[in-house]
């Protein structure tokens, strides 16, 4: 499959020089065209940075400070490198060739314009659409991601839609140019659950339906299964683990990756015990000098665990950041600890 971006080493610092404090460290991965990959972790783990960081959007006094996120473009063009790329470049992309869909549909939404105006504003801008046109595309958008009677309901303001609605709203006007690239962070966490299925059902068909790209930024891993082809772990700003979602549930290969799955709600639905997971992320500055996961892992040993920086080390189309993962291994796997215990 082709590659439409490319992130190496990736690294997001807060605070000025003298005193900068890392949040997201030397993160790299692929997004390819049809392919949609989860980037998972608890809260303060670096995921929203990281999807952040892609689009120049981070917040004030927030950073790129190493690494590149390299769009590729169509026909013989060059790629892109989006952190080097000046502000009016990466205004052409958003919207454009990458969107973006936030957990709050209301952050995208103009409260004083009609959401068939917003729609069609992004099709002005970015393809020079006409006007009449344009307000026609909107309505077919609309129409494209269930709102029903969409000529209407195109000459309504954002406040008269659910919240479900909106969303679907948002997504109709993230996916108004055809991006190659979706980045959804967290897009469904406001949302009632039957509402968040519906959701996450439609990303996944207008996914599919527009072979673009996307990057699912949730800390629930249940909306993982069924959405997403691969899956990324962040923990303390750093990648754990990436792979295939199927072969990574399975048969998880960093002891995070293994507790996370433990800790899934699902597993009630199975009849286990979600078991939480002890302690809380590291604080950002102040990494251990080993194994960030170390304090809260069972499976920790002082050596090698403790010592020094533990590298993640790329298997086939695996990837893993743990000293002690291939001996894991050989004993047995890191089981899901709640099925070893029904
Ligand atoms: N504006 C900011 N300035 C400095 N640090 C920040 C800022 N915003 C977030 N952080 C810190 O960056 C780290 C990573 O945060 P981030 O939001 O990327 O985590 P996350 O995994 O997306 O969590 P959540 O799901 O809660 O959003 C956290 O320690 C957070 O406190």
């Amino acid at each position: 499959m082709t590659h439409v971006l490319e992130v190496d080493g990736l690294s997001v610092a807060a605070g000025p020089a003298a005193r900068r404090v890392p949040l997201v460290h030397d993160v790299s991965f692929r997004l390819r065209a049809g392919e949609a990959l989860a980037l998972v972790g608890e809260s303060g783990s670096g995921k929203s940075m990281t999807a952040l960081a892609l689009l120049g959007l981070l917040p004030r006094g927030v950073a790129v400070t190493a690494g590149s996120v390299r769009l590729l473009e169509p026909g013989d063009r060059p790629p892109l490198d989006l952190v080097t790329a000046g502000t009016r470049t990466l205004a052409d992309v958003r919207g454009r060739r990458v969107a973006m869909v936030f957990q709050d549909p209301m952050a995208s939404l103009n409260p004083s314009i009609t959401v068939g105006e917003q729609i069609a504003e992004v099709h002005r801008r970015h393809l020079g659409t006409g006007r009449a046109a344009a307000a026609r595309q909107a309505v077919d958008l609309l129409g494209a991601v269930g709102i029903k009677e969409p000529g209407r309901r195109a000459g309504d303001y954002p406040h008269t839609f659910s919240g479900g609605m909106r969303q679907r709203a948002v997504i109709a006007m993230a996916l108004a140019c055809e991006p190659a690239v979706l980045i959804a962070d967290e897009p469904t966490t406001a949302l009632d659950v039957t509402i968040q299925a519906q959701i996450l059902d439609l990303l996944v068909r207008m996914q599919d339906d527009l072979g673009m790209a996307m990057l699912l930024v949730t800390h629930d891993l249940g909306v993982v299964a069924g959405t997403c082809h691969r899956l990324a772990v962040m923990y303390a700003g750093r990648l754990v683990e990436e792979g295939g979602v199927g072969e990574v549930f399975d048969d998880p290969a960093h002891p995070y990756t293994a507790a996370l799955l433990a800790a899934a709600p699902e597993n009630a639905m199975r009849g286990h015990k979600p078991q939480a997971i002890p302690g809380t992320v590291p604080a950002p500055g102040e990494p251990p000098p080993g194994c960030a996961f170390s304090s809260r892992c069972a499976h920790t040993r002082p050596d090698p665990c403790d010592t020094a920086p533990v590298e993640l080390v790329r298997t086939g189309a695996r990837s893993v950041r743990c000293a002690r993962s291939a001996d894991l291994h050989r004993r047995g796997g890191l089981r899901r600890p709640a099925e070893a215990t029904p």
